[in-house]
Order: structure tokens, then sequence, then C-alpha cells
């Protein structure tokens, strides 16, 4: 599901919002058992979110991973109570996605997958219709605008039509646009997809700087891992249900092992000859890198394996031991690759 700003812009006459709401515990966003059911025209129903439990800190950047209809963008739909859960529960900044629906959607920035930008408006103009709109007085307007332009590096270019910006530019642009009402915590749904890595990076060197000088508190879905691992915390969700979440290091350290991989001059039959070697836990598959194998201190057994296929007369042409990936956690969980094609073997 792809959300557009037409379907969700927030009222005229919404107030500024205080930047965090009254949570104790520290948390910036909390759920439990939330569940998001669609029905169709023809009775059928698709379960799109199964039960969610996520805690998200306060001032943390958190990474919303899963791939294509796993279920993100309608968790995002809830949290920014623009879509009713089905069940369970859900505070954000404060307020309770349900109890409280206009309370979270002034406290809420949300950064959508396609422009919600006027190209034919330059940046300060698009900024102050977005400001008003959030109903901030007029000095504050002014103020907020500077502010917010200079937060994304883009002052002397406030009065560029934002037609003439890069994409990368819009999309800091449109980051400002969402932190204009100071909110208690901003979503930002793929903010770099279709960007090339250089402008990729500097939009995370934006977000950083938000958490870091603004203490902001950012829940950002993504397809790429890299960007993943350089959040403070991430959940993985598949086809609607939590597969992992933690810091990147400990969802890493929860699945232990080093990924040996092997390239050799017949994969499917270096398998089968290493099948009985490694411990019955143990899989070993085959995928377009080659076959593989995870296994704790890989690179004390890839000796072991190459002395083994030589014996089978399967010629080694590379060995290599890693330590565990996100992709790794996913495939653990699921697998299945959220990154690559399917593999073959393994995971639970
Ligand atoms: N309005 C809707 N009506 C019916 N089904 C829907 C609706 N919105 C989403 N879905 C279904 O719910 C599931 C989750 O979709 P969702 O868009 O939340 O996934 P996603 O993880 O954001 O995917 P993507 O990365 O492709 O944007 C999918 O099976 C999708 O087809």
């Amino acid at each position: 599901m792809k959300l557009h700003a037409r379907d969700h812009e927030p009222a005229r006459t919404a107030a500024a919002a205080p930047r965090t709401g009254p949570d104790d515990a520290g948390l910036a966003i909390s759920t439990r058992g939330l569940v998001k059911s669609y029905r169709g025209p023809d009775g059928t129903t698709t379960d799109a979110v199964r039960g969610l439990d996520l805690d998200v800190r306060r001032g943390e950047t958190f990474a919303f991973l899963g791939p294509n209809g796993a279920g993100k963008s309608t968790t995002i739909a809830m949290l920014c109570a623009l879509a009713r859960p089905t069940s369970g529960r859900a505070t954000v900044a404060g307020a309770d996605v349900l109890a409280e629906p206009e309370r979270v959607r002034r406290r809420v920035g949300l950064l959508f997958q396609h422009s919600a930008l006027d190209p034919d408006l330059t940046a300060e103009q698009n900024l102050r219709v977005h400001a008003r709109l959030y109903g901030l007085r007029r000095a504050e307007v002014r103020r907020r605008t500077a502010e917010v332009l200079d937060l994304a590096d883009l002052s002397d270019r406030r009065r560029s039509l934002v037609r003439t910006l890069s994409g990368g530019m819009r999309r800091r642009l449109e980051i400002a646009r969402q932190l204009l009402h100071s909110p208690g915590v901003l979503f930002l749904d793929e903010p770099t997809t279709g960007l090339d890595p250089h402008a990729r990076a500097r939009v995370w060197e934006h977000l950083h700087t938000l958490r870091d000088r603004h203490g902001s508190t950012l829940f950002v879905t993504t397809h790429y891992l890299d960007e993943a691992e350089h959040c403070d915390r991430l959940a993985i969700i598949d086809r609607g249900r939590l597969v992992a979440q933690g810091t990147p290091r400990g969802v890493r350290a929860e699945i232990g092992d080093d990924r040996v991989v092997l390239r050799t001059g017949d994969d499917a039959e270096a398998r089968r000859v290493l099948g009985p070697l490694v411990p019955p836990d143990r899989s070993v598959a085959v995928d377009t890198d080659g076959l593989w194998l995870r296994l704790p201190d890989g690179s004390a057994w890839i000796p072991r394996l190459c002395a083994a296929l030589e014996v089978h007369g399967i010629a080694v042409h590379s060995a290599s031991a890693t330590p565990p990936t996100l992709d790794d956690v996913f495939f653990h969980h699921t697998g299945r690759s959220l990154a690559g094609p399917e593999r073959t073997g393994g995971g639970r």
C-alpha cells in the first residue's frame, strides 16, 4: 500500500503540538497485539498486520524492515491514526491511536513515499502552505520555515521552484516540511527510494543530524539493509508478523553463527558431500553466491570443508566466513531472503 498526502492532510484548524507526549516509560511508540485486516469486496479478508508488539524509545532512529507487502505502510497508517486498527492497542507520542486519533495526528509528521510538494511553488512557499495548515501563527511560520530550511541545508535554495531542485533536495525539503509543527515522532515511509547513492547518503546525514541535535524520534521504513544497519534499533516484519526486534548488532547476535560461503566446481554435489559433516541443526544451502553454511566460528571450519571437497574431487574456487547480516536474520526466521533471489534450504 502506498500512503498519499491528499488522503491524509491534517485539518486546517489543527494547532501546533507539544514535542512529546506524557508517556512515562520513555517510549515514543508502543503497540500491543496490533492487528489490521482488510475485507475485500468479494468478502475475502487480508490480514495485513497480525498482532504487532513494538516499542520505540524517544529520540531513537528506528528502522522498520520487511519485503513488499509485509505490512509496513499499513502499520504506519495505524500509528499515524490514518487507519483504524482492527484490534490491539497503540500509543504514539503519548496519545492513544484509538481514543485520541486527532491528538496523534497533530503530534506526528509523516513523509510519504511519493512527493507531496507543489513543483510550481518555491521551497519556502511550500513550507509556508504547510505551516498554515497546521495553524502556526505568522511569526512562528517565518521562524520555523527559516529553521527547518537551515536544518535541511537548503537556505540558499529557498527561493528556487521545487521543480528545479534535485531528487535528494526535494526529499530533504519534504522532511523539513514535516518538521514545521515540531512533531513528537516523525514517520518516514521509504525516504530514500529512487535516490542515487549520494543523495541517499545526504538524506541520512540529515536524519542523523535531526536525531543528534534535536533528539527527534524517527521511524523509518526501508528496503535497504545497509540503511537499517545504521539505525539505533530495528524491527523486521514479514506477512504482518514481527520476526525480530532489537539493535542491529543484537538481532544479528541472536542467530549467532557466521555465514560460510564456498564457490565450487559443483555446488550441488558439494552440498551433498558437506551435509553429513555439519551438525544436524545447521543448514547447507545453494544460492547465487554459491554454497553457504551457517556455522559457529566459520573461519575455523573452512580448511575442514575444503579438505572434504578435495577428497571428492570438487574444486574450491573461493571460501569466506562473515558474521551474519540482517538478511541472514530474516532468512533464519522465515526461510526466505529479504534482498536477493530466493535461497534454498535452511531457515526455520
Ligand atoms: N486498502 C487495502 N485493502 C486491501 N488490502 C490491502 C490494503 N492496503 C494494503 N493491503 C494489503 O495488505 C498487505 C500489506 O500491505 P502494505 O502496503 O502495508 O505492505 P508494505 O510492507 O508497506 O509493502 P511495500 O513495501 O510494497 O509498500 C498486502 O498484502 C496488501 O496487498
